[in-house]
């Protein structure tokens, strides 16, 4: 039985990030991305599961289960031209108005509530179109006013109306070295950020300024386009998803990747790393870097700082859990060795108060794409360093609140009109949560912080 997926995709980074993810996995399936139509080459014999992410439309078509999601035209309407025939014209939402939402968190918010009725139709069709719908994906930005605001609401009416599904994002955070021209970056990240921590079951951190160095050095792009650095995040999301749609024993749906990943339910934001990288210009991959891969090589280099999807030291702190999704040509024997190699080196500190050890999923390839590389892998860990990038977003959101700018646009929205309470239970939770982080580098975590509870996994396990 399939356990569906549903991906809304918000505003202009969260529909860019999520077009290239579609364009990935009909590329994995052999799926005309302009069209939907199985291409000549791709014949029922291989038995990977299309329909986790698409359904048939009556002319057999395959369709994305996406909607997206926009408040001004420019980026949806691009994205018609291309992929004509690919989406559900019904799942398109554009604003009326047409405005956006100014990087402005609360404008974006209060536009969903003005919509909610249709944004919520959507939804259910969508929903009621599943045999058993395991959940729904997010892809946003935390920054600009869209999928930060409008996202942010479409997540609280998610986890209301449909408490027992799972509810995972792919979250871009700003790039923190770039001088930005939207200052109010750091209060659209802080209202967002709480959302990220209270309503959703796993988010995984895509960081703008750790993919943009990783284009840099490693890919040796001088000037990385939007569209580049996409193209690294489409191969996480789609390498991250390759268990549920190329299925074999293990980490088949959604709820067993998170559970295994995810040992406190708070502690919910995973870090990616990818190897080796290569990016897709048109449909086809380009050359990789690494000449000579081997499953210790691809493990032990998803533990290298530089091949982190996220700009924090990982050297400090430590690993609640690792999930290598390992693809290509495989002997599990291998796997053994290489973990056995990477704990005599002692290459990943874990924490004290839970299994030590790095989990492997051996995921098949697409047989429709030539790979330039035997073996490649992808991690998603839970670290606890990951706090430090709740720091850095409330280090910079507290000097702009000190100075009380730029706040008018808020005010003038209805959830501030009586205040900024808002803004101060945002700050508390994300306080809270990098708290809670720095407690679980702590032996005695368990017990200090829950008390005589032992960590909770099933109840993420909705
Ligand atoms: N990785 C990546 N980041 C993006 C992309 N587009 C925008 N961003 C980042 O997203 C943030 C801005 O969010 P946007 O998605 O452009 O804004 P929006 O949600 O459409 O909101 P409004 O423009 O206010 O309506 C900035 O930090 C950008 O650097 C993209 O295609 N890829």
């Amino acid at each position: 039985m399939p356990r569906e997926i549903i991906t809304l995709q918000v505003g202009q980074c969260g529909n860019q990030i999520g077009t290239e993810f579609w364009k990935q996995l009909c590329l994995e399936h052999g799926i005309d991305a302009h069209n939907g139509v199985l291409e000549d080459y791709a014949g029922e014999s291989v038995s990977d599961r299309k329909d986790v992410f698409f359904y048939q439309a009556d002319d057999e078509h395959y369709v994305p289960r996406a909607l997206l999601i926009d408040l001004e035209p420019r980026v949806i309407n691009g994205i018609r031209t291309r992929y004509k025939n690919l989406y559900n014209p019904e799942n398109i939402f554009v604003s009326p108005t047409g405005g956006g939402a100014g990087n402005n968190w609360a404008s974006g918010y209060r536009q969903g509530q003005d919509h909610e009725e249709q944004l919520l139709d959507m939804i259910d069709r969508e929903a009621e179109g599943s045999d058993s719908l395991e959940g729904f994906t997010l892809c946003h930005s935390i920054a600009g006013g869209t999928g930060s605001g409008l996202g942010s609401y479409l997540l609280e009416m998610l986890n209301d109306k449909f408490p027992r599904k799972l509810i995972q994002t792919y979250s871009v955070f700003p790039n923190q070295q770039d001088l930005s021209d939207v200052v109010v970056e750091p209060y659209n990240s802080m209202l967002t950020l709480k959302r990220l921590t209270v309503n959703v079951d796993s988010v995984v951190v895509l960081d703008n300024t750790a993919l943009n160095r990783i284009a840099t050095d490693r890919l040796h792009l001088e000037n990385p386009t939007f569209a580049q650095v996409n193209s690294l995040v489409s191969t996480v999301m789609a390498a991250s998803t390759s268990t549920l749609r190329f299925p074999g024993y293990m980490n088949n749906d959604l709820v067993g990747l998170i559970a295994s990943l995810i040992p406190v339910p708070r502690c919910h934001f995973l870090m990616t790393g990818y190897t080796p990288l290569t990016l897709y210009e048109g449909d086809r991959a380009g050359e990789s870097q690494v000449r000579k891969t081997s499953v210790l090589d691809v493990m032990r280099r998803l533990l290298q700082p530089q091949n982190l999807m996220v700009s924090v030291p990982v050297k400090k702190g430590c690993y609640m859990s690792i999930l290598n999704v390992i693809q290509g040509e495989v002997d599990p024997s291998q796997v053994h060795k290489s973990l056995q190699r990477i704990r005599e080196r002692k290459l990943a500190s874990f924490i004290g108060w839970g299994p030590a050890s790095i989990q492997v999923a051996l995921a098949r390839r697409s047989p429709y794409l030539p790979q330039s590389n035997r073996v490649s892998g992808l991690m998603l860990a839970n670290h606890t360093s990951i706090y430090t990038l709740f720091a850095r977003a409330l280090n910079q959101y507290d000097k702009l609140r000190k100075r009380n700018a730029f706040l008018d646009n808020y005010r003038s929205e209805s959830m501030f009109e009586n205040g900024l309470d808002e803004f101060d239970s945002s700050r508390e939770v994300v306080h809270d949560l990098m708290e809670e982080y720095k407690a679980a580098e702590y032996d005695d975590y368990v017990s200090r912080v829950m008390g005589t509870e032992s960590p909770n996994t099933t109840e993420i396990a909705r």
